[in-house]
């Protein structure tokens, strides 16, 4: 059997905030990838970098040092107008609140990153998302409309449009009721099951997590471990072990 492809990887990844005494490092030498096809959480303590982590994998944050590939592109090495045209073109997300323009309907938001590069959505594909999301009769609609789930099925639609590279979602089901999350996490394996998508997710709840291939651990900054095929058993006791107390916040040689 051959090992799946990395879609996207951290390598001695360093992210510090701040100078001096103050000075915090959110990441301290994080290396960990993406398999290609599957489905990733990352976990860990409240303050272990989870955030950070995926905002530096989708191009939202730099590193400090170290180097976070996209495919073959290092991410850290590209300027602002390149990195914003690599998470417009290569990366979908799908926060905790959809994050919706709250003046454009359901439609055109899941259009707007083509639409912003002047391109025209695959229509064929676009109806299938639609429906396999169950928001046909929705798309006129603006978010303020519709449900905190159809929010979020409008968010992982506009996500999937762009046949993205990596998928990051960061607490996907977080303001969702029990119901909506299960069926937005349902979706969203889908996605990897049918369409072969790679899928990121930063979430606390064990559960969640359970539905991935792999999780990622991360305590106080580092990588702390991989859990293959979790179930919300093996994820909870490797949460026990880790400890899920505040972060102290590794300090900045000087
Ligand atoms: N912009 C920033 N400026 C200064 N410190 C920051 C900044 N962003 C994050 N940090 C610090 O970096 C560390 C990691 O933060 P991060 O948000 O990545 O953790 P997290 O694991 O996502 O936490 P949570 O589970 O509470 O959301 C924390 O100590 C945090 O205070």
């Amino acid at each position: 059997m051959t090992a799946p492809r990395v879609a996207a990887a951290a390598i001695g990844l360093v992210r510090a905030y701040g100078e001096g005494r103050g000075a915090v490092r959110a990441l301290d030498g994080v290396t960990l990838w993406l398999p290609a096809g599957r489905f990733t959480a990352v976990m860990g303590p409240s303050g272990s970098g989870k955030s950070t982590l995926l905002h530096c994998l989708a191009g939202l944050d730099r590193p400090t040092a170290g180097q976070v590939l996209l495919g073959d592109t290092d991410l850290g090495a590209l300027g602002e107008a390149a990195r914003t045209a690599v998470r417009r073109d290569r990366i979908g997300f799908v926060f905790q609140d959809g994050n919706l323009l709250g003046h454009l309907s359901a439609g055109e938001n899941i259009d707007l990153a083509a639409s912003l590069a002047g391109r025209r959505p695959d229509r064929g594909w676009r109806t299938e998302l639609v429906d396999r999301l169950g928001i046909g009769d929705r798309l006129r609609h603006l978010p303020g409309e519709l449900s905190g789930g159809q929010r979020q099925r409008v968010a992982v639609a506009r996500a999937l449009l762009g046949r993205p590279e990596i998928v990051v979602a960061d607490e996907p089901t977080g303001a969702l009721d029990t119901e909506s999350g299960r069926e937005l996490l349902g979706l969203l394996r889908g996605c990897v099951d049918d369409y072969g998508q790679t899928v990121v997710m930063v979430t606390h709840d064990p559960l969640a997590a359970s539905v991935s291939d792999q999780v990622l651990l991360l305590r106080d900054g580092t990588a702390a471990g991989r859990l293959a095929d979790p179930t919300p058993g093996t994820v909870l006791s490797a949460l026990g072990e880790l400890g899920t107390g505040g972060r102290r916040p590794a300090p900045v040689p000087s």
